[in-house]
């Protein structure tokens, strides 16, 4: 049978010969939009995109062939995954490919937001030659706030450090150790706000990071500050650069990605010492060759021999040890998942245990999905393969133990998660094939995963249910299950609420105010 591939942004053009060499049939068609790419999406068995083709979940409705979407680069924002996922699509990305060239855009930024290099390279050009207009400012001893401190950030930092700069960084998940080997300085936000004198973001856009340059941080920043923005639009409040460049608050600011992309009008721009550039940082022929090729080797595999790799939205196994692993893959990346949201204050060491029958698998995959699980919290686009060179290259410690026989159960995995010295332990197993969770902080339960779980943990006192199914039932939540656990009778205890919709933010804050609440999230998976 034929198997097909849709091209459906740029790409460097090797990707089409190496689909056809390994026998896959390529269409390419850039610039459909989403319903026109909903009418065609039938006929392939794979999507390759970049970040221009968005399929979105009307695609994936109609999308009944489709086996796996492939990203030429690391920004995966444009697709839907858990639509994806809905229909057993495989969303693959390429995590490193294009980070060498991203990082030196950032740079680049820097410079020409520094000596306000195109402004003055137009003038000049225009015949004005406005020497005056253009005092920059000099790099070399400035302090660079590094907000976002991963593969791209990291090498910026080196860059930085290269042209004698000092490196501050705020990123939650950069450990002390990680800071010493990159020779920056581990900051909180408002001490790097206050010390940079150019700040560059290298986050993904989550709830933590969305607008994390908002009016009020910026308003912290020392005056005649660089702002450079080459990660995601979200991160920067557009409105608050404008009004701070305009009041000469902030001395330059270059933006590659912005809110709203494409950007073909914007109140930033013309703005004195602004720089645009439209979403350039991954575009040289090198990243794009590594992220093109790479992607269609990856989709080609999946396609022709199963094998998955920097999967964002499956566990990567083999054909082979599919059927026994899939069911615990599944397992130790939920178990990450909730250890992972109860922990986004940053970790740093992670134990993993497995007992029982379990300990007979390839227990590789299992805690790559462990750990995948564990940083979705904080990295958006983490996946399994990026999921354990990102924790080592932190300095995470990791441990993994096994333990033949279980007390309780046939196969148990246990995930500890250390944040401020203290653990923050879940375990659970597999019952009639779906994922259980069956302890939290060691105290026994048995529950479900569902796609919105209120985690509480409480002292164990009377009155507690009764007030939480109040406030619940008068949000017009509905409870679908209860699980209960304590150490003792008047002690330490957890709850875990089922619930069908997200709880909102008032009677969530009702929830934290109960004398028996100890902590209330809610957790999605
Ligand atoms: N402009 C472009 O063309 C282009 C190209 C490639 C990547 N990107 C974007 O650049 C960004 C960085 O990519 P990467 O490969 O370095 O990602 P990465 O996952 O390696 O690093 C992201 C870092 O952000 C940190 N982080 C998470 N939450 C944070 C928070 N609340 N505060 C501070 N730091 C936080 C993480 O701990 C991690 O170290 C992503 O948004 C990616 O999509 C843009
Ligand atoms: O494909 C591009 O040009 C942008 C890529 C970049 O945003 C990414 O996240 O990898």
């Amino acid at each position: 049978m034929t198997i097909k591939v849709l091209i459906g942004d740029s790409l460097a053009p090797g990707a089409i010969d190496i689909f056809k060499a390994r026998g896959i049939e390529v269409d390419v068609k850039v610039g459909l939009s989403q319903d026109e790419l909903a009418d065609i999406i039938g006929d392939y068995d794979g999507l390759a995109v970049r970040s221009a083709c968005k399929p979105n979940a009307a695609v994936f409705a109609k999308a009944d062939k489709l086996k796996v979407v492939g990203r030429a680069g690391i920004g995966v924002d444009n697709i839907d995954i858990p639509a994806a996922t809905a229909k057993g699509v495989a969303v693959m990305n390429t995590p490193f490919g294009n980070a060498v060239t991203t990082a030196e855009h950032a740079i680049a930024m820097l410079f020409a937001a520094a000596r306000q290099i195109p402004a003055a390279s137009a003038r000049t050009q225009n015949g004005e030659w406005p020497k005056k207009d253009y005092v920059g400012t000099e790099l070399f001893a400035k302090t660079l706030g590094l907000i976002g401190a991963g593969n791209i950030g990291s090498l910026v930092a080196e860059r930085a450090l290269g042209i004698k700069m000092k490196v501050v960084a705020f990123d939650p998940y950069l450990t002390e150790e990680r800071a010493v080997e990159l020779g920056v300085e581990k900051v909180e936000l408002d001490e790097l706000l206050a010390r940079a004198d150019a700040i560059t973001l290298h986050t993904p856009l989550t709830d933590q990071t969305r607008n994390i340059l908002s009016r009020e941080n910026l308003g912290k920043t020392k005056k005649g500050v660089i702002i450079v923005n080459c990660a995601r639009g979200g991160l920067v409040d557009e409105e608050a650069l404008k009004d701070l460049l305009d009041n000469g608050h902030i001395t330059a600011a270059a933006l590659d990605v912005f809110e709203t992309e494409p950007a073909k009008e914007h109140a930033l721009f013309g703005t004195r010492g602004f720089i645009a550039t439209p979403h350039l940082g991954a575009s040289t022929v090198e990243a794009q060759d590594n992220v093109a090729f790479q992607v269609a080797e990856q989709m080609a595999d999946y396609l022709l021999t199963g094998a998955v790799s920097n999967a964002l939205n499956m566990p990567s196994i083999t054909a082979e040890e599919a059927p026994r692993l899939k069911p615990f893959a599944e397992l130790a990346e939920k178990l990450g998942e909730f250890a992972g949201q109860i922990s986004t204050e940053g970790f740093d060491a992670v134990e993993i245990d497995y007992e029982g029958e379990v300990c007979e698998l390839n227990r590789k995959p299992l805690t790559s999905a462990a750990l995948a699980g564990i940083m979705r919290a904080s990295m958006k686009d983490v996946n399994m393969v990026s999921a354990p060179t990102v924790l080592k290259e932190r300095g995470i410690d990791l441990k993994e133990s096994t333990q033949e026989d279980s007390d309780t159960y046939d196969s148990l995995i246990r995930i500890k998660v250390r944040v401020g010295g203290k653990w923050r332990t879940i375990a659970g197993t597999i019952v009639n094939g779906q994922s259980r969770i069956v302890a939290v902080k060691d105290m026994a339960l048995e529950a479900k995963f569902r796609p919105f779980i209120l985690f509480i943990n409480n002292n164990d006192e009377a009155g507690f249910i009764g007030s939480l199914g109040s406030i619940l039932g008068e949000a017009g939540v509905n409870i679908a299950t209860f699980n209960l656990g304590r150490e003792e009778q008047g002690g330490d205890a957890i709850a875990m609420v089922g619930i069908d919709q997200d709880v909102p933010a008032e009677a969530m804050a009702k929830i934290e105010a109960l004398t028996q609440v100890r902590y209330a999230k809610v957790l999605r998976f």
